[in-house]
């Protein structure tokens, strides 16, 4: 079921990204698009572009029928206190704030509302995000509502909220780690002779190529780096160097650092 009008609060890299993909999946024409945020020199691209911008978050959600929460997690008790007269439960009210829990919302904006509580991650302006969804069961209509605009805007999953933690860590967080490998292997590009952007366009290639190897046949990555690494050769010896100097462990112990970041607050 296609959703009416959406407003967002918060113009950042966020509120910015999520308006850039609705624009561009034309899944909600720029007019029916409001976004608000007190920094009027952030808004300038969005009206440039016909969306609704608008400093005051309560006009942004007066004739909205989703309100989509994109501010700092610190400013959502703020935003939800001052937004609260603009409100009404035929709203439905996404939050995309990290570690901010379903309970909290719903003591912050009120019982009879239909909540949920969205993690995406910034390639939600190209649609390529991977958003996971959790609502606070008010309603089966608004969870398909809401999971078809993300729909519109990359891969969704809907997960039991005790998961959420999680899942900010593996797919929001998970964009800077994978460029963090991104980065070191245009480095080691570099030292071998590449120069950065040769460097960089090589490796985003492979990189992309090998994510497409896992998803188009579901095969498990390992199956795929058997293919690679040839008895005594070339690429055993790397991957063994970067598993001695703990590749693995590393990537884990800061997926469990981040989650526990997220639990500690
Ligand atoms: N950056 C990321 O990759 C992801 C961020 N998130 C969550 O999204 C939310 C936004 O994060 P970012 O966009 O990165 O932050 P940001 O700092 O880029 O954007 C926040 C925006 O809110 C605006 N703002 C501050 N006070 C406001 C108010 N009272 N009313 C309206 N707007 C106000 C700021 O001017 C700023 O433009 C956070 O809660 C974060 O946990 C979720 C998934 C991924
Ligand atoms: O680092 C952060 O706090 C935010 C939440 C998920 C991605 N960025």
């Amino acid at each position: 079921m296609k959703v009416g009008k959406i407003a967002i609060i918060g113009a950042g890299n966020m509120g910015g990204a999520i308006v850039n993909g609705l624009l561009k999946s034309g899944y909600v024409e720029a007019s029916s698009i409001a976004i608000a945020d007190p920094r009027k020199q952030t808004l300038e691209k969005f009206s440039a572009q016909g969306v609704n911008t608008f400093q005051d978050n309560s006009q942004a959600v007066e004739t909205a029928d989703l309100v989509i929460l994109a501010v700092k997690p610190y400013h959502i008790e703020k935003v939800i206190d001052g937004l609260k007269p603009a409100l009404n439960p035929q709203k439905i009210i996404v939050s995309i704030a990290a570690g901010v829990n379903l309970s909290d919302l719903t003591k912050l904006i009120g019982e009879e509302y239909r909540i949920f509580r969205v993690m995406p991650n910034t390639a939600i302006s190209l649609q390529e995000s991977m958003t996971c969804i959790s609502g606070n069961g008010n309603s089966e209509e608004s969870l398909a509502v809401v999971k078809e605009l993300f729909d519109h805007l990359g891969a969704t999953v809907v997960i039991n909220e005790e998961l959420m933690a999680a899942a900010t860590v593996l797919a929001s967080c998970g964009t800077a780690f994978a460029l963090r490998y991104v980065r070191a292997a245009m480095q080691g590009g570099v030292e071998m002779g590449f120069g950065a952007e040769m460097a960089q366009f090589i490796t985003a290639q492979t990189v992309k190529g090998a994510v497409q190897l896992i998803m188009n046949t579901g095969h498990h990555p390992e199956r795929e780096i058997d293919k690679v690494t040839t008895p005594r050769g070339i690429t055993i010896t790397g991957i063994n160097e970067m598993e001695h100097k703990g590749f693995s462990s590393s990537v884990i112990q800061g997926l469990i650092a981040s989650f526990n970041k997220i639990e500690r607050g």
